[in-house]
């Protein structure tokens, strides 16, 4: 089953929208294995109530080799838990290079399920993505509209037409792949609540991503335009709000997805 169909199918299985983030932040831990030991506990804990996981890249990154190894135990735990994969990395580059980026985060050893990619350097430059996402059964996430502040020095203007294009490139591969949702999603910042309607008209068969939940004050109260009937069609997603929810508590981890699940539930039901 492909990304879009497995997540699709997780949120109406479970009642679930959460995305629940992994960043992992070193200042935070003893040493690496407290890092890692805290980071795989989460992952569980939150399990039940997440419809995937998205671990951030830069945070793996920053911890070298280590952060790598980090990376695909996540991986594997969290295809135990059957839960599927969402690497955040803001890939993008010509495209040759962005090959190479699509075979290391989308086919290669420590692989996700899908990757978020930067569309900056033009749309031709997802076409690498695209291919890997749909020999693999996985999925891209451009973004759109990104939830921080200072989004607008670059993207005013842009947004629609990035939006435009994730909507041609599904309309193009939904024949031929099926499914509700195609392999092109999209990020939109959760701190966005005004925008959501105008963006899931623009991208109908498109997963909207919505980053912001809880520490960059975004509330799931506010995101219901984003979905479609039966909680489907977008994941909210919090890092912060669940792996930090009060210092290194697991159970408090567990809690704070088990509430953030409820409220999304209770916004788009
Ligand atoms: O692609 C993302 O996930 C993303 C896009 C965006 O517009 N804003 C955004 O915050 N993110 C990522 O989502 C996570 C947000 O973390 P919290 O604010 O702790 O929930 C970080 O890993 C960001 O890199």
């Amino acid at each position: 089953m492909n990304f879009a169909a497995a997540v699709t199918e997780r949120s109406r299985e479970l009642g679930t929208s959460l995305c629940v983030g992994l960043d992992p932040r070193r200042a935070a831990y003893r040493d690496l294995e407290h890092l890692r030991q805290h980071t795989l506990d989460v992952l569980e804990a939150a399990a039940p109530y997440a419809a995937c996981i998205k671990p951030q890249l830069a945070f793996f990154e920053a911890l070298g080799l280590a952060g790598f190894s980090l990376l695909e135990e996540v991986c594997a735990s969290a295809r135990t838990l059957g839960l599927p994969v969402l690497l955040d990395g803001k890939r993008g580059d010509i495209g040759s290079t962005a090959q190479a980026y699509a075979e290391g985060w989308l086919t290669g050893s420590h692989a996700g399920d899908a990757l978020t990619v930067n569309p900056f350097l033009g749309f031709q430059t997802l076409v690498p993505f695209v291919e890997a996402a749909k020999s693999n059964g996985g999925a891209i996430f451009v973004l759109v509209k990104t939830s921080n502040p200072d989004h607008s020095d670059l993207q005013a203007g842009v947004s629609d037409k990035v939006a435009a294009e994730v909507t041609r490139l599904n309309d193009k591969l939904l024949p031929e792949l099926g499914g509700e949702y195609g392999p092109v999603g999209a990020v939109v910042g959760a701190t966005h609540p005004r925008d959501l309607l105008h963006f899931r008209l623009l991208m109908p068969r498109a997963i909207l991503l919505l980053p912001g939940l809880g520490a960059q004050g975004a509330a799931a109260r506010d995101l219901a335009p984003a979905f479609h009937k039966g909680g489907v069609g977008a994941l909210a997603s919090a890092s912060r709000a669940v792996q930090y929810a009060q210092g290194l508590d697991v159970q408090a981890s567990r809690e704070a997805a088990k509430g953030l699940r409820d409220e999304l539930r209770a916004a788009h039901d």
